[in-house]
């Protein structure tokens, strides 16, 4: 009995996600979860012919429910940027619905996998862990923040570039999910060599923007949901190979560098003490099982790379220093 909890189903992500979740065979169960509408949107899915049993709950007190003996939980629920705005602006709101709902899934699914999509990612990721640990039941193998839109996105602006196929081409972006910590390493793609130093300058301004490309033609009615509704149902189809059909699959996540048990000795000398990073990593059935090193740079890649550790710091230090015991 596989199931999946969706925690923010009815939302702009949360619809199309469960939408792309209701097609896997790998699904016997489809919780939603929201605090408005799930009972709609459950009911809409539900009457399509795929194997996936869906249930919709609505509301904090129907949140056990929604959430336990979860394998996977995935969370986009919370607040989108409106254009002007940074992702850590989001955390004045976003950081409490990240907590509670973690704190339900450490309560209730306390082994399931937890993919974080809500903003900003690179603080959010660190309130679950710190919730996991305030409860006794944290494991960094398994606590995942969902950074595959920045692949989705590289692959795509980089292939019109060169020339490539946009599905199969494979762009390396490690970091975080945000403005200069999205890192995206195009020496190490095959026929990116023929790129200008001004062509290599201007994709990788625009892969670490383009979250705000998005939010500025949507103008006011939030940001990128359909794109990240495909990039989190690949990262959770991903996931569900591991755990399911006990493969080990090939991602970039921002995890906690602790996470492959080794401390992450094969990264430590590139990216300094950050307690997370997203590079790529080996995922197992039973959660991150190798994390890699980054692999040569470019001096345009250490350039960029120094000036996202600064940032990640940052970032880091406000979530974990976030979550306060007195509301868990
Ligand atoms: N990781 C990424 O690459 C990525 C990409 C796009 C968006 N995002 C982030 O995902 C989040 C959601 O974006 P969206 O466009 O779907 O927003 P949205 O406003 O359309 O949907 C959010 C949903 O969360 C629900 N929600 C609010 N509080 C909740 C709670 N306590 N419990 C459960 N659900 C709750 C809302 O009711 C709503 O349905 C934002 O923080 C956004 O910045 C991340
Ligand atoms: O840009 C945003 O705020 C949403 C998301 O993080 C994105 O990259 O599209």
């Amino acid at each position: 009995m596989v199931k999946v909890t969706v925690c923010g189903a009815a939302g702009g992500i949360g619809q199309p996600l469960s939408l792309l979740l209701k097609q896997s065979d790998l699904i016997d169960h489809l919780s939603l979860y929201d605090i408005v509408n799930t009972p709609g949107v459950a009911a809409d899915l539900s009457h399509i012919n795929t194997k996936a049993k869906v249930t919709g709950h609505v509301g904090a007190p129907s949140l056990e429910e929604a959430i336990k003996d979860s394998d996977v939980v995935v969370i986009p629920a919370g607040v989108p940027r409106k254009p002007g705005m940074t992702r850590d602006d989001l955390f004045k709101i976003n950081a409490g619905i990240v907590r509670d709902l973690a704190t339900a899934a450490a309560k209730f699914s306390p082994k399931a996998f937890m993919l974080i999509i809500s903003n900003p990612v690179n603080s959010t990721v660190p309130i679950v862990a710190e919730v996991f640990k305030k409860h006794n039941v944290y494991d960094p193998k398994r606590i995942f923040g969902v950074t595959t839109l920045d692949i989705v996105r590289a692959s795509t602006f980089v292939s019109s570039l060169i020339g490539a196929e946009a599905h199969s081409l494979r762009v390396p972006v490690v970091g975080g999910h945000s403005g200069v910590t999205i890192l995206p390493l195009l020496s190490q793609v095959k026929g990116a060599d023929k790129l200008s130093r001004e062509q290599i300058e201007a994709v990788t301004n625009r892969i670490q923007f383009g979250g705000d490309e998005v939010v500025k033609a949507k103008d006011g009615l939030g940001s990128a949901t359909l794109s990240m509704a495909y990039a989190g149902a690949r990262f959770t189809f991903s996931v569900l190979d591991a755990i399911v059909k006990h493969k080990t699959v090939v991602e970039y996540s921002y995890v906690n560098l602790e996470a492959d048990g080794e401390g992450a000795a094969s990264i430590r000398a590139e990216v300094g003490d950050l307690e997370y990073f997203s590079p790529r990593v080996d995922i197992g059935p039973h959660g991150v099982a190798k994390i890699h090193p980054l692999g040569s740079l470019s001096s345009y890649e250490k350039q960029l790379l120094s000036a996202a550790i600064p940032e990640l710091q940052g970032n880091i230090v406000k979530g974990a220093s976030f979550v306060d015991t007195a509301h868990l």
